[in-house]
């Protein structure tokens, strides 16, 4: 009996290490089945990038030859407001224009890895663009984010998983743009599931600065910053959640609004965490300068963005708000207690601050109320209320990319783990849709305390080194909070890095002096003569106003630099 049971014991352990053995050999050969699948569809997405930008280029050169003459410098040149009014009056033709941008566009591609294909069909629309003359937008090329559905293109959002199967319909915006007469001519790169302001992903890899080679253009709206930035493209659409149109548009020295989300439609923008509701995301325009972001928003709050989607509100732009110069009260935040801001984002705020109140407005100092609460139990716990399971989903089947590792690191961590860190933490955290409001209003009641129509804040920047933004998730604390509150802002560049910016920073310490504070300063070193930006902010629905207040910054840093 003895011997049976020993024999049996070691068929057992037989039996056991064989099946342990099998099972090996089937996750490590669906693990390699996968990363073969996802190679291919990598290759399949590289290689149509490749070609459609081989097309273009052909039809480039073809269209050159045969008009010689067209003056790509001096279009280049134009601002939105002259390249529109010059197309409309004819001394303009959309040929040359289009051809113009598409040849910069490729240029600049080549240099800073920003698009991530050419819209071929733009080439069929331009032979009939001649019927959209009384559009607002008449024969402008405009850039496209790749997470904006396009017909016949991927909407990846820079994951394997969703390079399946091209789309079927534009986007409604991608519709109303081309209604109002503008040309979708590309689309631009972003960060491996859009949750970064990196811009760098394992399908079409990393965006890089037009400024500085060595610095990222930021994310994840990256590589419109870029492209607009290196001067690729006149007028581009982006998205934010977190400050995704913000942080490219401040790195690269470009303009961006983030307008108050459900103002514009979002069908057909995909987002990589569709169902969380505490922390909005939203699309907005990016352009050279403020009256570019008016324009867009002008053209696109029209009747067939309404009828198209009619959840929009049928709010059209309010152009008196816009133009109007009754003096303001602004307040103007230096420091939000949690990041502190870097030398140059600090010197653009008081720079602007004198010339605002030299100009007859009135300032007001601001502190955002509570704001460690906002970012951790409200923004923190709103978008990663699912301890990041959807975002990891996307990431299944494909490297994670260089430039987000560090970032989803602690999502890894096993449920367990995080379930009991989440116990131990509920007695304190209260579920954030039922405080989210009570936070708004909290703010907006700061608002009438200090009697303000609009408020100055810093701008993250300047460009950071590669790898530090997903070691910095805590430097979104200047934008997100207003995708929390859901206020429109936007940002505009004011100042390059001076020597003394760079040699003040050699002191910064931060509000912590913690590992994230040491990584900050590491991040913006290196940055003498990179763009310096500040933020304008409204309250919700005034994007207008917001707009409003961008322009007169503009004009007074124009009119300071005389
Ligand atoms: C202390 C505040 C930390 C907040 C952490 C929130 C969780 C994840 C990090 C988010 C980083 C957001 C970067 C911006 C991304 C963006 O706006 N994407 C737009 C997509 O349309």
């Amino acid at each position: 009996l003895e011997h049976v049971i020993r024999l049996d014991k070691r068929t057992a352990a037989l039996l056991t290490a064989a099946a342990c053995g099998v099972g090996a050999v089937v996750v490590l050969v669906q693990k390699v089945s996968r990363h073969q699948e996802a190679k291919k569809r990598i290759q399949k997405a590289t290689n149509l990038r490749t070609e459609s930008l081989r097309r273009a280029e052909q039809e480039v050169l073809r269209y050159k030859q045969s008009h010689p003459a067209t003056s790509s410098a001096n279009i280049l040149m134009l601002s939105l407001s002259e390249l529109t009014k010059q197309l409309k009056d004819g001394s303009l033709s959309p040929e040359d224009v289009f051809y113009t941008y598409m040849e910069k566009a490729i240029d600049v591609h080549k240099k800073l890895n920003c698009c991530t294909g050419i819209i071929l069909e733009s080439f069929e629309q331009l032979k009939t663009i001649h019927s959209s003359k009384e559009g607002l937008l008449y024969g402008v090329p405009v850039s496209i984010k790749e997470n904006f559905d396009c017909q016949n293109h991927y909407t990846s959002c820079g994951v394997v998983i969703n390079l399946d199967q091209p789309i079927q319909e534009d986007s409604v915006l991608v519709k109303v743009l081309k209604s109002q007469g503008a040309i979708p001519f590309v689309k631009t790169n972003l960060p491996q599931a859009l949750l970064n302001y990196d811009c760098s992903n394992p399908i079409y890899g990393q965006t890089v600065n037009p400024h500085n080679l060595q610095k990222t253009s930021g994310g994840s709206s990256g590589g419109e910053g870029a492209l607009l930035g290196g001067g690729g493209s006149v007028l581009g659409l982006g998205s934010d959640i977190g400050g995704s149109i913000r942080f490219p548009a401040s790195f690269c020295g470009v303009c961006g609004l983030k307008p108050t989300a459900g103002r514009l439609s979002s069908k057909g923008l995909k987002t990589i965490l569709p169902g969380q509701k505490s922390v909005l995301s939203c699309p907005g325009p990016m352009a050279k300068d403020v009256d570019s972001l008016a324009l867009f928003m002008q053209a696109v709050l029209c009747d067939h963005m309404f009828s198209l989607d009619p959840t929009i509100p049928p709010v059209p732009f309010n152009v008196q708000m816009y133009q109007s110069r009754k003096p303001l009260r602004i307040g103007y935040l230096e420091n939000d207690g949690y990041t502190q801001p870097s030398p140059s984002m600090l010197r653009g705020i008081r720079e602007v601050k004198a010339l605002l109140e030299r100009a007859g407005h009135t300032l007001v100092p601001y502190k955002p109320p509570r704001i460690k609460y906002a970012l951790h139990e409200l923004i923190v716990r709103g978008v990663l209320a699912d301890g990041g399971a959807t975002m990891l989903q996307k990431l299944k089947g494909s490297p994670v990319d260089p430039a987000l590792i560090e970032q989803v690191k602690p999502y890894y961590l096993p449920k367990w783990i995080k379930k009991t860190m989440s116990f131990l933490l509920s007695p304190v955290s209260p579920r954030v849709p039922a405080v989210l409001s009570d936070y708004i209003h909290e703010t907006i009641a700061e608002w009438r305390r200090l009697d303000i129509d609009v408020l100055l804040c810093p701008m993250l920047g300047p460009a950071f080194n590669f790898f530090y933004c997903s070691r910095l998730t805590c430097a979104v604390s200047y934008t997100m909070i207003y995708n929390l509150l859901n206020f429109p802002a936007g940002c505009l560049p004011v100042s390059t890095v001076t020597e003394q910016d760079e040699e003040e920073l050699r002191h910064y310490k931060g509000n912590y002096q913690d590992m994230w504070d040491r990584h900050f300063k590491k991040a913006v070193t290196g940055s003498v003569g990179l763009p310096v930006a500040v933020q304008c902010v409204a309250l919700p629905w005034h994007d207008e106003l917001c707009l409003r207040f961008m322009k007169e910054v503009e004009e007074l840093v124009k009119e300071s630099r005389k």
